[in-house]
This record gives C-alpha cells, structure tokens and sequence, in this order.
C-alpha cells in the first residue's frame, strides 16, 4: 500500500507493532532500520548522535528543543554520526551560534543520517518504556509517499541487538597514539605535565573525550583495534589497560575481547580500566553474566552510589546491556549501583586494580562527578610502579 499522509509529512517512524509515526523529515533521505531508544539529556545531541555506542540504534530526544546550538568540530565523539537516525519533537530552524558547520539537518545529511521532527516524542517514549526498545524503520522522502507495510516488514526483519557483534565495524582501522595537543580540552583542563603512565586502550568505539580524559589524567595512550590480542596488548609494555565503550551486545563482542582480557589478567598484574561495553567485558571476562535491560539508561542523570565512598554521583549513561549483580563470582565486588533501579554500575577485584563501571565518567554530555574514575585508574598505575 502507498499511502500518502495528510499535510504530506515527509518522514515516517515504523514500529515493528505497527505504529507510525508521520512527521517532517531532516538530514539524509532513504530508509534505516535499527532499535529505538529515548536519552533524556538536555543538552549534547552532537555527542550522543556521534557516540559510536549508538550504532543500530535510532536515537528519540524526550528534551524537545534540539538543534538551538549548532555542530561544531570540537564536540565530536568521533569522525561520523554513528547513531543509526534521529528522532525531535521541534524542529531544530536556525542554531543560535556555531553556524559555521551549518544547521543540523545539513550536518546530519553530509553523513547520510535520517531525522523526523514533529514527532509526539512524550508518547513515542512511553511506548518505549512500556513494550521495551522497539526496531523500527525510519524514512525520509521528501514527495511524502511511503510503504506503509513495507517500513513495518523491515522493522520486524531487523535482527535486534542481541548477538550483534558492532565493535567491528565502529573500531579503528589501525592502532594510533592519541594525539592529546589535537583534541585537547579548552585552556585549564589540558595537562600540562609529560605523561606518567603508559596506557594501551581497546577500541570497541571509544569515545574521544574518553582518550582525553585518560590523557588528562596523566597518561600516554596507545589505540588498539578491537580484534586486539593479548600479545597485541602486551607488545606495547603497557603500565595499565583501558576498555572503552562501545556499540552491540557485549556476549557478542566477548568472543574476541574476553580471551584478550583473561590474558592481560592471568599473564599480568596490571591496572585494568573499562567504562560501559568495557565493563560489560571485564564482568564476562571475570565469569559474570550480561543481560539485555527492557528500555536500558541513556541520559545525563542519572544518579549512582559509589559503595567505597558512600558518595551519590549524578551520570552520563548509555546502555541496553547490563551487568547481572547475582552472577558476580567470589572475589568480585559490586562497586556502583543505579539509584534508579538497583542495576549494577561497577563492579572490582577484590584484591586488584581491575575495576569498570556501566556509567560515563568522561560525561559528553553530562556531569563530571565521576572523573575521579580516571585518576584512581592513574593512582593504582602509579602505586604499581
Ligand atoms: N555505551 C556503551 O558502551 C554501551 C554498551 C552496550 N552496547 C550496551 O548497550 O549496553
């Protein structure tokens, strides 16, 4: 059926139950097929949607004015947009300053995303948090016409997430030393120090200002791709390992960092250091479960208990997979935990420097309370040395 929608929207959200949602399309033309989740943060939409966490995944914005502050090169997660499309309830029209890179629909066009504005997005979100992270198809054309039945036919046909090895194809091509002068913060937060700890970093889709904060911590950091080995990782004569972040199912992904990551442990005594996939993958490594979350965390809110300190910190989240708490063998410690709704943020050895929490220290976007991460990871570098 072709069916042409009153007041010729030009975009249209397909979910695989058969819900459509019309509206007007931004950015890209043509088709995509992914998940869909809701990030409740107010601000950083050019962080979230160049996030490479976010590959297969359509991003709804519950904040409803996006695009007021336009794009600039600066605030770039990585090279591309890697979130699948975007999904607003106004519009962005004209962005308040940074125009020199442009509005975002022509941003989001010059690398192929597709966005829809004027969708009910409070709506759109409570379907998610009922009926869990729905896969749609979401298509632009600007003649207004779609196939109806066709969009919910590839919603369906998506595959989902679970099982789905994306560190692959979101990591880099080569190893590279992180060039800290290039990316560095704004004047105050860049080190001023030579760096003290020689750090190798796992690429599952890192974000950049994940390797700034590491720089800004104090260490020298060398990229691996994903596919790294244990002997990869060891060529470098690291004095800690990081574990970034990054896209699809951990269980999927483990099946290469995991054997890496049981190898840095039982071959090495060194500080071990992952943030979300990264410390989805240190929890397997170390005999622990994952699991698939109904709707998952995204936002820049959200607030968890560091159980050394007592202390409440307010995060940055992003992620569909969680650490499941009851499969954490003796000897690991569960660390952090969601106020929101007691799901497991961080977990520890007992006896080791080998931590990771599901939250996003490095924010972009976000608070910054949880930067205290990176100099505990140079603190139990440097007490080793
Ligand atoms: N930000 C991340 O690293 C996300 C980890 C994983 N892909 C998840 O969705 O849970």
């Amino acid at each position: 059926m072709i069916a042409s929608a009153p007041n010729r929207p030009t975009a249209c959200l397909a979910l695989a139950d058969g819900t459509l949602f019309y509206g007007i399309g931004f950015g890209a033309t043509g088709e995509t097929t992914a998940e869909l989740c809701f990030n409740t943060a107010m601000t950083g939409y050019q962080e979230i949607m160049t996030d490479p966490s976010y590959a297969g995944q359509v991003v709804t914005f519950t904040f409803p004015h996006i695009g007021n502050t336009g794009v600039t090169p600066e605030d770039d997660e990585t090279a591309d947009p890697v979130a699948a499309g975007m999904v607003v309830k106004w519009m962005p029209t004209t962005p308040s300053n940074w125009r020199s890179a442009g509005p975002l629909g022509d941003w989001l066009a010059t690398r192929g995303r597709i966005a829809i504005g004027g969708v009910d997005t409070r709506r759109l979100t409570r379907a998610i948090r009922q009926a869990g992270a729905p896969h749609v198809a979401l298509a632009h054309n600007p003649d207004g016409e779609f196939d109806v039945e066709a969009l919910v036919a590839k919603a369906r046909a998506f595959a989902g997430l679970e099982g789905m090895d994306l560190a692959r194809e979101v990591t880099c091509a080569q190893s590279y030393r992180w060039d800290e002068m290039r990316w560095a913060w704004p004047d105050g937060y860049t080190r001023q120090e030579a760096p003290k700890h020689k750090v190798v970093a796992i690429d599952y889709g890192a974000k950049r200002n994940i390797l700034r904060c590491l720089a800004s911590a104090g260490c020298d950091v060398t990229v691996l791709p994903a596919t790294a080995t244990t002997a990869d990782v060891l060529s470098h004569n690291p004095d800690g390992v990081f574990l970034s972040n990054g896209p699809g199912d951990p269980a999927a992904t483990g099946a290469y960092a995991v054997p890496m990551i049981q190898g840095v442990l039982n071959q090495t005594t060194l500080p071990v250091f992952g943030i979300c996939l990264g410390h989805q993958m240190l929890a397997l490594a170390l005999g622990a479960q994952t699991v698939k979350m109904n709707h998952g965390h995204h936002g820049a809110n959200h607030p968890v208990k560091d159980h050394d300190t007592n202390k409440v910190e307010i995060t940055s989240m992003n992620h569909g997979f969680a650490v499941d708490a009851q499969s954490l063998p003796d000897g690991i410690i569960e660390t952090h935990t969601s106020l929101f709704d007691g799901s497991n943020c961080g977990i520890r050895m007992k006896d080791r420097p080998v931590f990771s929490v599901q939250h996003h220290p490095e924010a972009s976007p976000g608070p910054q309370d949880s930067f205290y991460l990176f100099e505990r990871f140079a603190e139990a570098m440097a007490a080793r040395a």
